[in-house]
């Protein structure tokens, strides 16, 4: 059952309904086997880009080549992928099994290789002993697992998944986040996985297309995002609580602001994450004085809110035993190398570490 995933190459993808441009050209690419995810806030075009991956719905530009293939003007049943949507969309007149392999029944597939097909898929998803059930008799993770069962047994080398996990609770969607992922390792096909949630984006991803109002903001592996954002959007979107950022002036720091290349003087914001602060500013290379608003008690992590002195508001992630109190005045660290800086004209990243 093992399918070699294939690749996914996607050139100028545009898409405008009516007068509303959606898509206004995008490009990404994924290698065979591997993981990508279209991450963004709502209505940023990422479902649109699955739909035309998938040929649900035709481009306005561009091209999308699967396994080197220009497929764009190929039709949906052409394409030979899976996809698992977040409402499962199973038949609920139909026990697990006959969802399972409904997909290899309309196939006209033997029924013993169908039955063989089911086995295997039903093992690989912890799913054996529900087989003879109706979706109703399941739970949602039940239910998620029955609709990614499905798309495996297709053995389909590219499976869209469009926020698979939005309709399950915290704990399910980390479980089956994890499933996913090694499903992806173990079977060697290629997902491309959409969701507005930053977390599973990170967790899961070989690659992530961060996306902003129809356009690619950054693309790169988790870490390049969180590490090195590109832009002020993306240092905000990716990471929990976002990035500080600050206007160097908020944070008394002189000398910040002339251009790596001319020398010019540029107003520059000062990004700073939350989990790269100390309370004590100890060994810190700067230093602000704040006082604490509020703090919010998190279990692992205090979040601790401030202002300083000029009254601009900011949080620490504080791992510390001490619980910080609202009005405490203290001296806010941060290494050097811990600090982004971003164009405050035009939001874009000016200096690297
Ligand atoms: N069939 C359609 N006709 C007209 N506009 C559409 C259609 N489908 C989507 N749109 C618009 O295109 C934009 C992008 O929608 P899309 O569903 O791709 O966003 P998204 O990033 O997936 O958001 P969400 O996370 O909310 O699903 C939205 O402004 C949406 O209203």
């Amino acid at each position: 059952m093992s399918a070699p995933g294939v690749s996914l190459e996607v050139c100028n993808l545009r898409k405008s309904w009516g007068a509303t441009d959606v898509l206004m050209g995008v490009d990404f690419d994924i290698q065979a086997g591997g993981f990508l995810t279209l991450l963004g806030p709502s209505g940023c075009g990422k479902s649109t880009a699955l739909k035309l991956i998938s040929g649900l719905e035709d481009v306005s530009d561009g091209q999308i080549l699967i396994a080197g293939q220009d497929v764009t003007a190929k039709p949906a049943a052409e394409r030979n992928l899976g996809m698992v949507f977040q409402n499962y969309a199973l038949f609920p007149h139909m026990s697990v099994a006959e969802n399972i392999i409904y997909g290899l029944k309309v196939r006209k597939i033997p029924k013993a290789t169908q039955i063989a097909s089911l086995k295997r898929v039903a093992e690989l998803m912890a799913l054996s002993k529900l087989l003879d059930r109706k979706p109703a008799q399941l739970s949602g993770g039940q239910q998620q697992r029955v609709a990614l069962a499905r798309v495996l047994v297709s053995e389909r080398p590219l499976v869209l998944m469009d926020e698979p996990l939005s309709n399950l609770d915290a704990k399910l969607r980390v479980e089956i986040r994890s499933e996913i992922r090694s499903l992806n390792k173990r079977l060697g096909i290629t997902v491309v996985y959409v969701t507005h949630d930053q977390s599973e984006a990170l967790s899961m991803s070989d690659k992530v297309v961060l996306m902003s109002d129809g356009n690619a903001v950054q693309i790169g592996t988790p870490k390049d995002l969180y590490d090195r954002p590109a832009n002020t959007f993306a240092a905000s979107f990716i990471g929990t609580p976002p990035m500080n950022l600050l206007a160097a002036s908020d944070v008394a720091l002189p000398g910040w602001v002339a251009d790596d290349a001319t020398g010019e003087q540029r107003d520059v914001l000062v990004g700073v994450r939350p989990e790269a602060m100390t309370l004590d500013g100890q060994g810190a290379d700067f230093r602000v004085p704040c006082k604490v608003a509020s703090v919010e008690y998190e279990g692992s992590v205090f979040l601790v809110h401030l202002q300083s002195q000029s009254g601009a508001p900011f949080i620490v992630a504080h791992h510390g035993a001490d619980e910080p109190e609202p009005g405490q005045e203290l001296d806010v660290g941060w290494a050097n190398d811990a600090a982004h800086l971003f164009s405050k004209a035009s939001g874009q990243r000016i200096s690297n570490r």
